[in-house]
């Protein structure tokens, strides 16, 4: 049994879970300790104790420890993919690659560990100095979904501990597996006991132990808007400090001038790859009418040739959806969009050669806002086609969502890219691009329901795991 580690010690927990293969359930992948309350408590006491030596300690300790991860990622990252692509069901290329994005993320804050800044600012008292410096937030709890079960981990741990925080961690209780080898790695490098907890289970226990709990000062998610919104209730009670990132329902405008040899691509990457299962995914694709038939022709046919199937022949495009639970609801989002007079493509359940949980793409095609398979996040391998008339009312379109995440515009027009930069209400806007698909190092986050807070990745991560600090001196 794979155990939580609580101020450097491996324990068990108050039951364990049973972690198996999407793609083939009679396979178990292992068996994981799930924590109770009083494991939580013992870790925000243990991250409370650690935090003065290790927010004290040279940032350049901090920065050799996140190198450290950075390397053993990238040396076990075909491994430690197939254990992703074996517990989420995406492709093995795909799970490298996000081991691989965990590491230099890793590497980046090492970086930044010894990059932080504060400022010098003049007093209004010339015998009096103001310097403005940056200090960690304190205990921090970090709570991730199951679809990037390393990435997302990697982007709120490698901050946290390169800015001096201490940490109580609680991955998805779907993908544990992925969550113990990152923090076995993080304790063999040497993470001081109490500075990285893992605490495995359920949100409705530990991880509501975690919003609840007073030596926890400041609370990091991703993961639904359902959750957020109640998670953030709570920690406001507790005035603690709050980033959420959440769903998403992204529209990507296919323009007369598009070229398909780009927008084609990119539409099928941002829509169905991960088996959609992301929150940036291409879910709305708002279509011209001069090129829409043109567009979903090609579109269709490049779609029913996917390859779906177990993610680790090497030539399956599309892995399993991730649990029978999410497998129902994307087919249920399949009925409503018939119902609501969408003509569907594709969607239905796949029998594979293994008792998974398999399904073909699918394309809601005459799709409108109105309809809820429209306007609602599926998070699965669904995505909605709509018709528009002209870049105004493309626009249009694309901002009539209660999400702002991302945003895309496939056109050849600058004018065109350039209007909709400025006019999109999303927090990352692509051009040529799918939604999909973003760097290590630069900001991510939204706008509107689909975030709260400062934003996650690059130097901008300071805000959610620094204070700032003004201190006047005068020496008299
Ligand atoms: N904007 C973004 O950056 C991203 C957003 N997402 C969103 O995440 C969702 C899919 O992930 P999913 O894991 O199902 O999302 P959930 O919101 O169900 O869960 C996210 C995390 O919160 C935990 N949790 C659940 N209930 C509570 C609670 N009451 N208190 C504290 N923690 C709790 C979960 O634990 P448990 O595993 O036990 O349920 C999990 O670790 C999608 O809607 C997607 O849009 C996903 C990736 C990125
Ligand atoms: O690309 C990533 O690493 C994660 C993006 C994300 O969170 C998502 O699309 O769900």
């Amino acid at each position: 049994m794979k155990q939580n580690l609580v101020a450097g010690a491996w324990l068990d927990g108050l039951d364990a879970v049973e972690n198996r293969n999407p793609a083939d359930v009679s396979e178990v992948i292992g068996l994981y300790a799930r924590a109770s309350a009083d494991h939580v408590d013992q870790a925000a006491q243990a991250a409370r104790a650690a935090l003065p030596a290790w927010a004290g300690a040279s940032p350049q300790v901090r920065s050799d420890l996140l190198e450290a991860v950075a390397q053993e990622l990238l040396a076990r990252k075909d491994e430690i993919g197939r254990v992703l692509a074996r517990e989420e069901g995406k492709t093995l290329a795909e799970a490298i690659g996000e081991t691989a994005r965990a590491a230099q993320v890793f590497r980046f804050f090492a970086g930044e560990a010894i990059r932080v800044a504060g400022d010098a600012i003049a007093s209004v008292r010339p015998d009096v100095d103001v310097d403005v410096v940056r200090e960690p937030v304190g205990v921090v709890g970090l709570i991730t979904p199951w679809n990037f079960p390393i990435a997302i981990p990697a982007w709120k741990i490698a901050p946290a501990l390169a800015y001096g925080n201490t940490v109580v961690f609680k991955p998805a209780d779907l993908t544990p597996a992925s969550a113990h080898i990152l923090t076995q790695i993080i304790h063999n490098a040497g993470c001081p006991a109490g500075v990285f907890n893992l605490v495995m289970g359920q949100g409705s226990v530990v991880g509501n132990a975690i919003v609840s709990h007073p030596q926890v000062d400041a609370i990091s998610f991703t993961g639904s808007v359902p959750v957020g919104r109640g998670l953030a209730v709570q920690a406001a009670k507790g005035m603690k400090k709050v980033q959420l990132e959440m769903g998403g329902k992204n529209p990507i405008v296919v323009m007369d001038d598009a070229d398909l040899d780009i927008a084609v691509p990119a539409i099928l990457n941002g829509a169905f790859f991960s088996t959609g299962q992301r929150c940036t995914a291409s879910s709305r694709i708002i279509v011209q009418d001069g090129i829409h038939d043109a567009f979903v022709d090609r579109l269709t046919a490049e779609m029913l040739a996917l390859k779906v199937g177990n993610p680790l022949d090497p030539s399956v495009q599309i892995g399993p959806v991730v649990s029978e639970k999410q497998l129902n609801g994307n087919l249920g989002y399949v009925d409503l969009a018939k119902q609501e007079g969408a003509e569907v493509i594709g969607g239905q359940r796949i029998q594979g050669e293994t008792d998974g949980y398999f399904q073909a793409p699918a394309l809601f095609l005459n799709a409108t806002n109105a309809m809820r398979s429209t306007r609602e996040e599926i998070f699965g391998p669904c995505a909605s086609v709509i018709k528009v008339a002209d870049f105004d009312e493309a626009l249009a379109s694309a901002n009539d969502t209660e999400f702002g995440l991302s945003s895309g515009i496939c056109t050849s027009s600058l004018k065109y890219a350039r209007e909709f930069k400025r006019r999109s209400q999303a927090g990352m806007v692509m051009v040529n691009l799918p939604t999909a698909g973003v760097d290590y190092h630069v900001p991510f986050g939204g706008r509107k329901g689909s975030s709260h807070g400062s934003r996650e990745q690059g130097r901008y991560a300071a805000e959610f795991y620094t204070i700032v600090k003004t201190a006047y001196s005068f020496a008299g």
